[in-house]
């Protein structure tokens, strides 16, 4: 079942560079799907598009079925908490006024009437941040801990804690592990499959890194210049059949 469906997107900035061209893609329900490309083909312009940070030109995105791209940020609401964003950078996606456990209640304390939780349940604030760090693995004495004082891995740790704390059905990750050092870009990567695995997620993966996108994804997409070049399953990647773009990208392997 397809979960989001893009067709004919097209963003272009005043500047008048075009930074997404006419570009169309599927994600089905529970799979992780992985986009690719170079520095400036377009993929966070992409992911703001999807998640109405950035106004689009034309075309349609639909989240199960229904267009999405005119709604306005009323209409947004409930599917705000359907899709949530994982930035590159946590240092500036955590307030760093507040403590782990302040930040990481945000969501739920917005939504907290309309949701319907099945993995996780709010007994008490305590009790709710205790099981989010230990879905991330992280221990619970970091709850009373600032920003500043977490390791990088550990704050993308708690980004995503909070990305999964009122179980959306979409994460759009936008290059989640690029700040991080190998051993924690691996961890964290392991950390994302399980928890799609546990709580039936489904991924748009976002990056510049051929390796990370292959050890996440089911299904990869590559992009150029706006445009999406190849899109192929994960065991075809080295298939005769693929793009020059995408071959290129695997001699930087
Ligand atoms: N706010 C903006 N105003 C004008 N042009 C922009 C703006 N944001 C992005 N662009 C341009 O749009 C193109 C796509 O940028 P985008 O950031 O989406 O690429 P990217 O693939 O995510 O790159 P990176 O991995 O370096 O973040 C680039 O040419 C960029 O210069």
């Amino acid at each position: 079942m397809s979960l989001l469906t893009v067709k004919q997107l097209t963003k272009s900035y005043q500047a008048g560079k075009t930074a997404i061209n006419n570009l169309s893609f599927e994600l089905n329900k529970g799979e992780c799907l992985g986009l690719v490309g170079e520095s400036g083909c377009g993929k966070s312009t992409l992911a703001r598009c999807l998640l109405h940070i950035e106004p689009i030109n034309s075309g349609s995105i639909y989240f199960k079925n229904e267009a999405i791209e005119r709604l306005s940020e009323r209409q947004l609401h409930p599917y705000r908490k359907k899709i949530q964003i994982v930035f590159q950078n946590p240092s500036a996606a955590l307030n760093p006024k507040l403590k782990i456990k302040d930040s990481l209640i945000d969501p739920y304390a917005q939504y907290s009437k309309e949701l319907n939780l099945s993995h996780f349940s709010y007994t008490s604030k305590e009790a709710f941040v205790k099981q989010l760090l230990e879905a991330v693995e992280l221990p619970p004495s970091l709850a009373d801990q600032y920003p500043h004082e977490l390791s990088g891995g550990q704050r993308q740790r708690v980004t995503i804690a909070r990305a999964i704390s009122i179980e959306p059905e979409l994460i759009v990750l936008d290059e989640p592990t690029a700040s991080l050092d190998v051993i924690s870009q691996g961890a964290v990567l392991t950390l994302l499959t399980e928890l799609r695995e546990v709580l039936n997620l489904s991924y748009l993966f976002i990056s510049h890194d051929l390796a990370a996108v292959r050890q996440i994804s089911q299904r990869i997409m590559v992009m150029k210049d706006g445009k999406l070049v190849d899109q192929f399953n994960r065991d075809h990647l080295f298939a005769e059949e693929r793009h020059p773009y995408t071959k290129e990208l695997i001699s930087f392997f």
